[in-house]
């Protein structure tokens, strides 16, 4: 899944897709670079960010997601709005990826089972736990995959298929570098949902804290790409579905040798 960020303040390359024609772009770039589906949003999730207003969100992803459909690109739309998600599958999206598992705005569940459209929820604690600094776990893993196990019964009360569905842990969403470390370490534990996992850790802090300098300075965003393919690693190692990642090319080659590796020794 390559990421088509259409905001001016995502954390890692806000600004650099704003405009329609380089995010339209960027999004050929990546199912160049062997991308199967790209997930293109409006809004940034990043920390303190403050929410583009409903007409912002559309006018940044609309366009967008019209101009990569009309090349055959699969795309969801990462959105926690119903108003984006209709819009969105009205043209063309296939999917919608909600950070928010349906808690931000509920009708987007009804939005994606009438319009038969895929869903992945992904697990992010009520606002209320955030701003309390990172919500506070009993056990991470287990207390993630309860969580996420209510947003799938409610996505399935709305109508959407099982078939149609994906759970994502949220890693860095409420959750400390201990947090997603845990939640990696345990990516079996999801498999209780019995169903397809993707995850999300492409260029995010705590990569940038693992690998800081002497000085603790953390690593620079664009520079962390190198440890994202070795996570990829260890997902597809796990059994997930998908990565969610700004760079297609370095995430395919980790796959690559995770299949070749992975291949029966009679099939060499
Ligand atoms: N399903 C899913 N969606 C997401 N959307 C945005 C971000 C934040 O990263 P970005 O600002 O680089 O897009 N992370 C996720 C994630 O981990 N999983």
């Amino acid at each position: 899944m390559g990421v088509v960020n259409v905001t001016p303040d995502s954390f890692s390359d806000g600004g650099r897709w704003l405009d329609p024609d380089l995010a339209v772009a960027r999004g050929l770039q990546l199912l160049e670079e062997g991308a199967d589906l790209l997930d293109v949003g409006g809004e940034s999730t990043r920390p303190g960010a403050t929410r583009p207003l409903v007409v912002e969100e559309l006018d940044r992803v609309l366009p967008v997601i019209e101009a990569l459909v009309a090349e055959g690109a699969p795309v969801s739309v990462d959105t926690m709005r119903s108003e984006v998600a209709a819009a969105a599958l009205e043209r063309g999206a296939r999917m919608v990826n909600d950070v928010s598992g349906g808690l931000g705005d509920p009708a987007v569940l009804d939005v994606v089972a009438d319009a038969d459209a895929a869903y992945v929820a992904m697990h992010w604690r009520a606002h209320a736990d955030v701003m309390a600094g990172h919500a506070r776990y009993d056990d991470v893993v287990a207390d993630v995959v309860t969580e996420l196990g209510q947003r799938v019964d409610a996505a399935l009360a709305a109508g959407i298929d099982a078939d149609r569905l994906a759970v994502d842990p949220g890693l860095g969403f409420a959750k400390t570098a201990d947090h997603n470390w845990a939640l990696l370490r345990r990516l079996d534990a999801l498999a209780v949902l019995d169903l397809p996992v993707l995850v999300g850790s492409s260029r995010k802090s705590f990569l940038g804290t693992l690998l800081a300098s002497a000085d603790g300075t953390p690593r620079p965003a664009l520079e962390r790409e190198d440890a994202n393919a070795a996570l990829t690693t260890v997902a597809a190692l796990a059994g997930v579905w998908a990565v969610r990642v700004h760079e297609a090319g370095k995430a395919l080659d980790a796959l690559r040798v995770v299949e070749r590796w992975l291949l029966p020794e009679d099939q060499e």
